[in-house]
């Protein structure tokens, strides 16, 4: 479900304090339903603090923040988006197929769920490519093969909203595509909204849409080819520095 407007996510005023710092100043944007949103911006501009907000984990939010039509942190939403956080949050101690099999059974309760529980957990477990690897404690992966575990945690009970941290770091080009190509097909084929963090600007290039952030505000917002070609630039790399040289020179003159 969205909200009257059909977005998934709404924002207006979004402003959020940590500490004495106010890290995020003011916000107004919207995410659409079953796209790929890419939050990108450099480290502690405010992205994981963003998401942290969306999910409802994050303490200190005002102004107004819509989740798939409900506001931000309301019970209901809980079950309907799934969320990975940077660090891994996985039982090392337990295999692949255990660490998946218990967050299973606490979304899926009960014997007579069991087949169904044991066909969810294969499926996302091949979901991340995991699957010669299902039987291995998890305290013996790589880095990169703990995030997948992760997001395999997260696509257990077929999320509508998919919030992904970061979710790329540390893996290489070719996991990376197919992870990419994994949310492509979450957006195409089950109509999942995914909110995708990074500071990594060639993944600009395969969300759908951007929201460009600096320093805990929104530098501008739109699909790659729309800020490339406002910006007349060639890479969205590009288009992002020029959007902060522009926005220093406001500043500049300001004073
Ligand atoms: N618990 C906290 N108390 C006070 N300030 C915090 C806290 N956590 C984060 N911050 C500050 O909030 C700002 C935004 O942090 P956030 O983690 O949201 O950034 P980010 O864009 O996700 O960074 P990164 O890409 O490095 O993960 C930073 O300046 C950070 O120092």
């Amino acid at each position: 479900m969205m909200n009257s407007s059909g977005v998934a996510i709404e924002a207006r005023g979004l402003t959020v304090v940590r500490g004495d710092r106010t890290v995020l100043r003011g916000l107004d944007f919207t995410v659409e339903p079953g796209r790929i949103t890419g939050l990108l911006g450099p480290s502690g501009c405010g992205k994981t603090t963003l998401m942290r907000a969306v999910v409802g984990t994050q303490a200190k939010v005002t102004g107004t923040l819509d989740v798939l039509g409900t506001p931000a942190g309301h019970p209901t939403l809980r079950p309907r988006i799934g969320y990975v956080t940077q660090a891994p949050s996985v039982y090392t101690d337990l295999s692949v197929r255990q660490n998946l099999d218990y967050f299973a059974a606490i979304l899926q309760p009960g014997r007579s769920h069991r087949d169904a529980r044991r066909a969810t957990v294969a499926r996302a477990i091949a979901d991340v490519d995991l699957t010669s690897h299902a039987d291995a404690l998890a305290g013996t992966l790589s880095g990169g093969q703990l995030t997948r575990v992760s997001l395999a945690a997260a696509l257990l009970g077929t999320p509508e909203l998919l919030i992904l941290d970061e979710p790329t770091v540390g893996l290489d080009p070719v996991l990376r595509r197919d992870l990419w190509n994994l949310f492509h097909s979450l957006a195409a084929d089950h109509g999942t909204t995914l909110l995708v963090s990074s500071h990594v600007m060639d993944e600009a290039e395969r969300c759908h849409r951007l929201l460009l952030m600096r320093e805990g505000e929104i530098l501008a917002d739109g699909t790659p080819e729309a800020l490339r070609t406002d910006a007349r630039t060639a890479t969205v790399e590009e288009a992002f520095l020029h959007l902060v040289d522009e926005a220093a020179t406001r500043q500049e003159n300001a004073r």
